[in-house]
């Protein structure tokens, strides 16, 4: 079945329910609406970006005070008289407070790593609670009461039935929204934060920015669900926005599966149901002593999570009968509308990279010793030497991902050492990894398109609002010809974590190739790959290298080496002990002795 119709089943089922349920039940698919708009924005922030929050109810709080407080006080200060105490008018400023805090909170934290980054959330949930807690203006542990109806069109929302529509129509929009994001090239930069951030920043993704994206959006999404909290309570105080509710809406995204966005609203739907369940059930069967309902909804949660690690939705969706699992989860690829921007490649011979004296020391250990080396369009120049000789040290160096200790590295003409990977790339150089780095649940086109994220321009607006379908459609179709030319066209649609390793790394070089560099740096490239697949790989390298590429690859396999490169480099404890043609080093007496144990 096409997403589509489930997606519109699933509005049709929803806009009827008020019809046919009691006012208490559709009281409980209001506050499931209310948490799944927060869980949503934790699936993105989360599930996709790999970013774990326990901050999320301190932004609802940011929504709901703000419009509290500008619906209910009398006499606003002066720069505030223009929201005239009209709920929208709130929500937009809410929205504007909630942008500003989460760049602010953002910037402070987002560049934490580890356990660091949920602990900088949870110290911020827990500061902006005691500030919701301690401010006069805002009511204190009490809270403000009396917050007016929103009012549509003059009609007032003043029963749970009418904020019912509001509510799951905004979160509706929300869901379209985040798939739109997540199928763009904004997305897939976003995607890509998970799999580390060494290959994201390598294909010119600004790894910070796209945290913040995901930040701001998921407080957004937060300060909204806030907003018509506010309005369908009327009162409000700061406890539904401290720490134990940040871990609450963790857990309803966790229960439902973090990573998909049906997971949210399923997580928020048996979160909130079993816990409304329980707190009638329980004082029945125990009485009213003690909090049983607690213990046995702990104890709940771990047992679900025990069963279903990734999700109960992910667990649900498996267990569907075929017809009602969606049929078109890949975007069709159509025919390319305009070519995508490119850089020139410089005429052959040029110098296009070029090392200095690098040196690079890891504390008492060289890796890197004075080393020095160019490479000219039209070129395919290998990087060899015995196992921590220093090549994938060089490799770091010359590609932005490390920075040397000293010398220098030139990419025609201009310093590059010291500027940030994703800048070389915008340069013109791509490369792969000696561990290859892909995201193993994303399917192999997906992965591959990353490789082109900086021959796109589309931003995160036109992502939302799928305003990006033409260039998004060329960017599949760069990736999807640079698949079929490595020889892995059949594969499009399969996730990549399924291919073999060989098949991975040549993966990476159509990622890299997606990016139309002048200069490809290959780590291993033939490492795990059959007789045939490595010569169809060093077909494709000598045809890159007529087309006026210059690539430096770091390579055990001598017989591939041999027959394919220009020129080589030997290294041995970080230095380079002999420069040459394939014939000269294979007979150069030190290469001999260091590189070939002196046998052949
Ligand atoms: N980040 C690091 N911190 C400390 N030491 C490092 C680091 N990276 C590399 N080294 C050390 O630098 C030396 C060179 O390592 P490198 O990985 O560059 O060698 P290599 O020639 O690529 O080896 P291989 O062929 O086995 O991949 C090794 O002794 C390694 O342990």
């Amino acid at each position: 079945m096409k997403s589509k119709y489930l997606f519109w089943g699933f509005v049709a089922l929803v806009a009827l329910s008020p019809l046919f349920l009691p006012t208490y039940q559709v009281t409980l698919l209001n506050y499931i609406g209310l948490n799944a708009l927060v869980v949503l924005g934790l699936v993105l922030l989360t599930g996709v970006g790999g970013m774990t929050s326990f901050g999320q109810a301190a932004l609802v709080g940011i929504g709901a005070y703000t419009t509290a407080y500008l619906t209910v006080t009398e006499q606003l200060p002066e720069f505030l008289m223009w929201t005239g105490g009209n709920p929208w008018m709130a929500l937009i400023f809410g929205i504007i407070l909630t942008v500003i805090s989460a760049f602010i909170v953002g910037g402070l934290t987002l560049k934490l790593s580890g356990h660091y980054l949920p602990l900088g959330t949870i110290a911020w949930g827990i500061s902006l609670y005691y500030f919701f807690s301690t401010i006069e203006s805002l009511g204190g542990h009490s809270g403000i009461a009396n917050i007016p109806n929103i009012t549509v069109f003059g009609h007032a929302l003043d029963t749970n039935n009418k904020m019912f529509y509001l509510i799951w129509l905004i979160l509706f929009v929300a869901m379209v929204l985040t798939k739109n994001l997540l199928n763009s090239r904004e997305g897939r930069a976003i995607r890509a934060l998970k799999g580390g951030q060494v290959m994201a920043e390598s294909m010119g993704v600004n790894t910070f920015r796209s945290k913040m994206v995901v930040f701001v959006i998921s407080s957004i999404f937060a300060s909204i669900s806030g907003w018509l909290y506010a309005h369908t309570q009327s009162f409000i105080n700061p406890t539904p926005f401290g720490l134990q509710m940040g871990i609450d809406y963790l857990f309803m995204a966790l229960l439902g599966g973090v990573g998909s966005i049906w997971g949210a609203i399923f997580g928020a739907g048996i979160f909130t149901m079993m816990r409304q369940w329980l707190q009638d059930l329980m004082p029945i069967i125990f009485g009213n002593d003690g909090q049983y309902e607690t213990i046995v909804f702990g104890l709940l949660i771990v047992l679900l999570m025990q069963k279903a690690p990734s999700g109960l939705w992910p667990m649900l969706v498996k267990k569907l009968p075929s017809r009602f699992k969606p049929t078109d989860q890949h975007t069709e690829i159509k025919e390319p509308t305009f070519e995508l921007p490119a850089l020139e490649l410089p005429a052959q011979g040029t110098v296009i990279l070029e090392a200095r004296n690098v040196t690079k020391k890891f504390g008492g250990l060289v890796a890197n010793n004075q080393m020095n080396l160019k490479i000219h369009a039209g070129e395919i120049l290998a990087l060899i030497g015995p196992n921590g000789a220093g090549k994938s040290t060089m490799f770091n160096q010359l590609s932005g991902v490390d920075v040397p200790s000293s010398g220098e590295v030139i990419f025609l003409g201009e310093k590059i050492n010291g500027l940030q990977s994703r800048e070389i790339a915008k340069k013109g150089l791509s490369r792969t990894f000696q561990h290859v780095k892909i995201l193993p649940e994303m399917t192999v086109l997906e992965n591959v398109v990353i490789g082109a994220h900086l021959r796109g321009q589309k931003g995160v607006f036109s992502s939302l609002l799928h305003l990006d379908r033409n260039e998004e459609n060329n960017l599949l179709n760069e990736a999807k010809s640079q698949l079929e030319r490595v020889g892995l066209g059949e594969y499009l649609y399969i996730e990549a974590g399924s291919l073999a390793l060989g098949q991975q790394r040549i993966l990476e070089i159509a990622r890299a190739l997606c990016a139309r560099p002048s200069v490809l740096l290959l780590d291993e490239p033939a490492a795990g790959l059959r007789f045939k697949e490595k010569q169809a790989l060093a077909d494709l390298l000598t045809k890159l290298k007529a087309e006026g590429m210059a690539i430096l690859l770091v390579e055990h396999d001598m017989d591939f080496v041999m027959n394919l490169v220009d020129h080589i480099v030997v290294m041995e404890f970080g230095e380079k002990i002999a420069e040459g043609l394939p014939e000269d080093i294979q007979k150069d007496k030190a290469v001999l002795e260091a590189y070939l144990g002196g046998a052949a």
